[in-house]
């Protein structure tokens, strides 16, 4: 038998996993996302860094554990908050566990049917994705919001229909309050 190493190592401050593999979606990657099309077209001058992603994954399989931190950054679109694409596992039954590092955030989660729940996130909170639940993150602060993701390696992403359609609801800031709305484009 051929065992794996055992891995151990320090998440930086800056939520940076030292060796990990980096992904950056910037605005421009997220054409079709936000509701406000004018908003989203004059931002794009800038093209932000919307989140990086830092992620530590092993091959396919079953019974194995990925892992990544994300840097989602501070910032709206219109009303709406800057957040993660979303998706659905491609092998849709797999869960998955959130950790709150650093910042103030949410996470928007939906089942295929559309019902959503909201759960608020700050340094601390674990958040449990059931299996068969579209999750996306949401910074509502004004600095990054940082967390650590735990999946299984064969869950792989679903984007398509998050893409397509979006959440049931989206997440605003409207007379300096977070509020949740519902999507004018969601359609079932
Ligand atoms: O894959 P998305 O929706 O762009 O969001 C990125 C985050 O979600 C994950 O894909 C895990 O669900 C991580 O790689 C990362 O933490
Ligand atoms: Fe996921």
């Amino acid at each position: 038998m051929e065992y794996k190493k055992p891995l151990g190592v320090k998440i930086e401050e800056n939520g940076v996993i030292p060796g990990a593999k980096k992904l950056v979606r910037r605005l421009s990657d997220m054409k079709g996302y936000f509701l406000d099309e004018e908003a989203y077209e004059e931002l794009l001058k800038e093209d932000p860094v919307v989140y990086e992603v830092y992620a530590v994954e092993q091959e396919e399989k079953d019974g194995d554990l990925n892992f990544a931190t994300t840097v989602l950054y501070p910032g709206k679109v219109g009303k709406e908050f800057f957040f993660t694409k979303g998706h659905f596992h491609a092998r849709a039954d797999r869960a998955e566990i959130y950790y709150g590092i650093k910042g103030k955030g949410g996470m928007l989660l939906q089942t295929p049917e559309g019902e959503v729940e909201w759960i608020p996130m700050e340094p601390g909170t674990v958040v449990y994705v059931p299996p068969y639940w579209a999750h996306r993150t949401v910074n509502t602060g004004d600095e990054p919001f940082i967390f650590l993701a735990i999946y299984p390696a064969d869950a792989g992403h679903d984007y398509g229909s998050i893409k397509e359609k979006g959440f049931a609801k989206l997440v605003i800031e409207e007379d300096g309050e977070v509020k949740l709305v519902d999507n004018p484009r969601w359609k079932e």
